[in-house]
C-alpha cells in the first residue's frame, strides 16, 4: 500500500505526532527507502505530558537525520471557543501547508489507519448526514495541497504488533481514552474481526457514489435542473438533488442539516405540484413546471403600488401610454391578481395556464390595471 501511493522521486511532509500510527509510518518510510521527507510536529501543550511527544519526535529525527519543524502552541484552552479537535486539526493542516510551500513538497503524509477509516464510516452512518465519500479517502486535498494516507489499509493491532516486535517506542495519547469524544466511544466497541465485511460495504457505497458523480457531471448545468433527470432510484435522486443544491449556494445549509431534509425536498419536488417554493434563508428552491432552480428570495419579492408619486410608478404609466393615474395599480403579485384580471376577455390565470407560462416569468411580469375595471393595461411577457 505504501509503495503504491508513494514515489521515490517525490518530496513529502510527514505529520509526526509521536503516536503509534505516525511513528509506524516514519519507520515504514525509512525501511522502504523513502528518505525524501521532512517531519512536522505540532506541540499543542494541551496535555501535561505533551513535551514527551516532542522529545520523542526530535529523538527519532535526529537519529535518522531527518529534518524536522516544530510548531509550539501557546493557547489558553479555557478560552477556546471551538471544539478542540477541529481547532487543532486546522492548526495542524495549516502548518503542514506552510511547510509544503517552503519545501516545495509534492504531498503531505498523514498516518490514518484502517481503524480510523472504519470508525469514520460508522460515525457517518450514525449521523445520517449526506457524505461525498464513505470512510477516509487515501488521497484528498486541503487548500489545493495533496494529502496521502499511505497506511490506511493497515489495522491498528498490526501497527502496534510491529512496533512492539521491533521495540520501537511511541506515545499513547492520554486523551484517547477519554470517552467524552464520540470517536473514542466508538473505538471502544470496535471489533477488528468485523472489518472485512465493513470494508466491502464501504467499497460498494463509494463505487456507487463514483458512478453517480460521473453521471452527474453531464446533468447539472447552470442553475437549472430538469425534473426528468430524477428516476425510481431514491438514492440517485437524493444524490442528484444534493449535488445540484451544493453547486447552487445551498452548501452551508446542507452540511448543517440531516439527510432527512433532502428527502423532504424531494417529496415536494417530485409531487404533482407544478409550483413548489421552499425558502431557506435568502434562497428559494423552486420547482417551476419541469425545472428545478435556486433563486434569491429577493427575485420573488412582490410589490404593489397604487396612485403613487413614485418615480418608478410614473415612468411605467408613461411608457405604457396611461394618462389617467386614478385607481391604477402596478404590481407583480400574480398570485393575488391572476384570477381577477382580464386580458382580451380572458382571465390572466387561464392564459398563464394554457400557455404554461413558467412561474419565474410570472413574478417578473409587471401588471398594470385599473382597480375598478380589472383589465390589464400593459403588454406582458407570455
Ligand atoms: N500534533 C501533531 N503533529 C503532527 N502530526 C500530527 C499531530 N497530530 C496528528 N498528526 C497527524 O495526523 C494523523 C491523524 O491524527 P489523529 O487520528 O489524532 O487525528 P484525527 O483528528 O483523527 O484526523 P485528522 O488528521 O484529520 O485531524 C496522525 O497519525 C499524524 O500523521
Amino acid at each position: 500500500m505504501v509503495i503504491k501511493l508513494l514515489k521515490k522521486s517525490s518530496k513529502y511532509i510527514l505529520g509526526l505526532s509521536g503516536g503509534p500510527d505516525s511513528v509506524f509510518l516514519f519507520n515504514y518510510l525509512l525501511d522502504n527507502g523513502f528518505k525524501n521527507f521532512v517531519v512536522c510536529h505540532v506541540n499543542y501543550n494541551f496535555r501535561k505530558d505533551s513535551n514527551q511527544d516532542l522529545e520523542l519526535v526530535k529523538k527519532m529525527c535526529k537519529k535518522y537525520e531527518i529534518e524536522y519543524f516544530i510548531k509550539n502552541i501557546k493557547q489558553d484552552y479555557n478560552n477556546l471557543k471551538e471544539n478542540f479537535e477541529s481547532w487543532a486539526r486546522t492548526i495542524r493542516y495549516d502548518f503542514f501547508c506552510e511547510q509544503f510551500e517552503k519545501q516545495k513538497a509534492d504531498a503531505i503524509l498523514i498516518a490514518h489507519n484502517l481503524n480510523d477509516h472504519i470508525e469514520t464510516y460508522l460515525m457517518q452512518k450514525n449521523n445520517k448526514k449526506k457524505v461525498r465519500y464513505f470512510g477516509i479517502n487515501s488521497e484528498s486535498y486541503y487548500k489545493n495541497k495533496k494529502i496521502l494516507r499511505p497506511i490506511l489499509s493497515i489495522k491498528k493491532s498490526d501497527i502496534i504488533k510491529d512496533l512492539d516486535e521491533k521495540n520501537i517506542g511511541y506515545i499513547i495519547d492520554s486523551t484517547n481514552s477519554d470517552l467524552k469524544y464520540e470517536r473514542n466511544k466508538l473505538r471502544f466497541t470496535l471489533r477488528e474481526n468485523t472489518f472485512n465485511k465493513l470494508i466491502k460495504e464501504i467499497d460498494i457505497k463509494n463505487e456507487k457514489i463514483l458512478n453517480y458523480k460521473l453521471k452527474i457531471e453531464d446533468l447539472i448545468y447552470s442553475n437549472v435542473l430538469n425534473i426528468d433527470k430524477f428516476n425510481d432510484d431514491n438514492e440517485w435522486n437524493e444524490y442528484l438533488l444534493f449535488s445540484f443544491l451544493e453547486r447552487n449556494q445551498f452548501s452551508y445549509f446542507l452540511y448543517k442539516t440531516k439527510k432527512a431534509i433532502i428527502r423532504e425536498f424531494l417529496k415536494q419536488i417530485l409531487s404533482k405540484k407544478k409550483l413548489v417554493e421552499i425558502k431557506k434563508g435568502n434562497l428559494i428552491l423552486m420547482k417551476d413546471y419541469e425545472l428545478i432552480r435556486v433563486v434569491n428570495s429577493e427575485e420573488l419579492d412582490t410589490f404593489e403600488i397604487e396612485n403613487s408619486n413614485d418615480k418608478f410608478f410614473k415612468k411605467l404609466l408613461i411608457e405604457n401610454n396611461i394618462v389617467n393615474h386614478e385607481n391604477i395599480v402596478v404590481t407583480n403579485n400574480w398570485k393575488k391578481y391572476q384570477s381577477k384580471l382580464l386580458v382580451n376577455d380572458k382571465f390572466l390565470s387561464k392564459i398563464y395556464r394554457d400557455k404554461k407560462i413558467n412561474y419565474l416569468k410570472r413574478y417578473k411580469n409587471i401588471l398594470i390595471f385599473d382597480k375598478t375595471k380589472k383589465i390589464l393595461l400593459n403588454k406582458i411577457n407570455i
